[in-house]
């Protein structure tokens, strides 16, 4: 299983200190939907210019223009993107014809999608690398919200998934249980007073 820090900040210059305290111990370098909406495109490029070697997850949460978005974020350095599940059929297309245009890859992210394990399936058939099983940071403060729905769903999908919304050095192992191919991590490293050791205590997690 890959470990994924989303580093959910908002300037690139404290992206670039996280990135460098953490890769050593990550997979999948991640740029948050708010650090792209403040920063714009040249984030993505600053990362993946100081970190060739990890991919580079850009955080778009696409809603429509797949492949105008898509092509952008591609264009800029990023090895992959999301698409919400919850946006119609053909911009996810839009956006897998931009990532066989660059040889990339498209996430679909299930935030907010009743039937994850339905849409997952669908999703997948059009072309999507894999799914993100996901409870944003507003559902995950809702009343009566579990993190085994989310295992439980992923289970259920029978496609490649990853998991993110709560996974910490608890909760990680049972992710690798569900059979993820990706745990995404963020408040557990960028909140922890040693963000190298917090990942590094992720990934000796993962067996
Ligand atoms: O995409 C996100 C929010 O929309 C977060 O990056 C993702 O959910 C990780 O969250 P956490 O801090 O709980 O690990």
């Amino acid at each position: 299983m890959k470990l994924q820090f989303a580093m959910d900040t908002l300037t690139t210059e404290a992206a670039l200190d996280l990135a460098a305290a953490a890769a050593p111990h990550v997979d999948i370098l991640e740029l948050g939907t708010p650090l792209i909406k403040s920063e714009g495109l040249s984030a993505i490029t600053a990362i993946k210019k100081a970190h060739p070697d990890k991919i580079v997850f850009a955080d778009l949460k696409t809603m429509d223009a797949g492949e105008l978005e898509a092509d952008i974020a591609f264009g800029a350095g990023a090895d992959l993107v999301t698409v919400l599940g919850s946006a119609g059929d053909s911009t996810i297309v839009g956006a897998v014809t931009a990532a066989k245009k660059h040889g990339k890859g498209v996430v679909v992210d299930l935030i907010g999608v009743a039937d994850k394990p339905a849409r997952a399936k669908e999703v997948i058939a059009l072309g999507a690398e894999f799914v993100e099983m996901h409870a944003g940071l507003d559902e995950q403060a809702e009343e009566g919200f579990t993190f085994a729905t989310l295992l439980r769903d992923g289970e259920a999908s029978g496609v490649p998934f990853s998991v993110a919304g709560g996974v910490n050095a608890s909760s990680i192992a049972d992710v690798q249980k569900a059979g993820a191919q990706v745990a995404v991590a963020g408040s557990a490293i960028y909140s922890a007073p040693d963000v190298g050791a917090a990942a590094a205590e992720l990934r000796a997690a993962i067996i």
